[in-house]
């Protein structure tokens, strides 16, 4: 278990807002690290989470403010810091400041901790991946975002409440830009083992493309509707980053759609979520996933629009 794989590991968090706050307590309540260490321009915030956090801790794990240097030894460096979505406002309009500030720290966390894994969260996730990888340095392998982690939770979640199951019984994923772009991979979704089509009809369940458009347009607008009612998103990226770090650390081999660099779909020099393997030298290429005609289309577009938010950023 990893649990007990990785105790003397330490894991940095940049940015200790809501997302980086919640990731560094989901990550101290699972008692897979021994040390978490917090970074933030705002130094008194990531003084005042470690040490809230730390009354928490009923495990071994300890939480500490830090500073670059401290990225030294790292296994994982996660990175939340940057602005977020107000209300109104997509993910891409936030690509232009939060790709300047990836500029300004990744190469501080590469100076410090050179064989590091880097983890990044803050959006638009895919653009700012490719970002980082360019700022880092390091290899494809040592650089990931949290991709469509989060918009397949949402799915399945979604999926599980329409069909009345647990969405550990769905097998569905999301795929593309994690954003608005993002495709679901309906030709090879099935529920309790079955096809979507056979199980609807062994359940008397309607199978009508109407429904599975409303159901991933819920998936996709989830964050714009949940940013609406309290300004932001954290639990459930915090749960995505914690199941990414448990693969790396647990070595599992796991697949997940996270955001990594490459060519996809006709697309060079790109950063965008399909299945990858994630173990302990980080994120590696799998079977490429067979999808239909209108799913391959629909990633072609959702390569070019990432493509294009890296072309405005003159980042390429
Ligand atoms: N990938 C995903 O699925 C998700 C991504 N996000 C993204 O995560 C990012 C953070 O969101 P929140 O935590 O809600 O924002 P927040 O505003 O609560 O926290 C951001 C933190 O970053 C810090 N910060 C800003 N510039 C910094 C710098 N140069 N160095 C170090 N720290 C710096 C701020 O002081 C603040 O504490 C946003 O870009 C948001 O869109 C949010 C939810 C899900
Ligand atoms: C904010 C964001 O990216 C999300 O919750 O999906």
């Amino acid at each position: 278990m990893a649990e007990s794989i990785s105790k003397g590991v330490k894991i940095v968090v940049i940015g200790v807002g809501s997302v980086g706050s919640a990731t560094a307590y989901t990550l101290l309540l699972s008692g897979i690290v021994s040390e978490i260490v917090l970074i933030d321009v705002n130094k008194d915030k990531a003084e005042g989470e470690s040490m809230d956090l730390n009354h928490a801790a009923s495990s071994d794990t300890k939480s500490r403010a830090g500073d670059y240097p401290d990225c030294a030894d790292a296994a994982i460096v996660i990175v939340t810091c940057g602005i977020n979505q107000k209300h109104g406002q997509t993910r891409m309009d936030l690509a232009a400041k939060n790709a300047a500030i990836m500029q300004d720290i990744i190469p501080n966390v590469a100076k410090y901790a050179p064989d590091t894994i880097l983890l990044i969260a803050t959006n638009p996730v895919d653009v700012l991946t490719y970002v980082s990888y360019k700022a880092s340095g390091f290899p494809l392998n040592r650089v990931l975002g949290s991709g469509t982690v989060l918009d397949t939770a949402r799915l399945k979640y979604i999926l599980g409440e329409h069909f009345d199951i647990s969405p550990d019984s769905v097998d569905a994923c999301v795929i593309g830009e994690h954003g608005d772009s993002g495709v679901p991979v309906w030709s090879l979704t099935s529920i309790d083992g079955m096809k979507l089509r056979d199980y609807c009809e062994s359940k008397n369940h309607s199978h009508d493309d109407a429904i599975y458009h409303k159901i991933f347009e819920q998936t996709r607008d989830a964050a714009y509707d949940i940013i609406k009612r309290k300004g932001y998103t954290s639990y459930g990226i915090a749960a995505g980053l914690l199941r990414i770090v448990k693969a790396i650390l647990g070595d599992t081999n796991t697949k997940l759609t996270v955001s990594t660099v490459g060519d996809y779909y006709g697309v060079e020099n790109i950063a965008i979520s399909v299945p990858m393997k994630l173990n302990k030298s980080g994120v590696h290429p799998t079977d490429q996933i067979p999808l239909d005609e209108k799913e391959t289309e629909l990633m072609k577009k959702s390569s070019r629009q990432i493509k294009s938010a890296l072309k405005n950023l003159k980042v390429e």
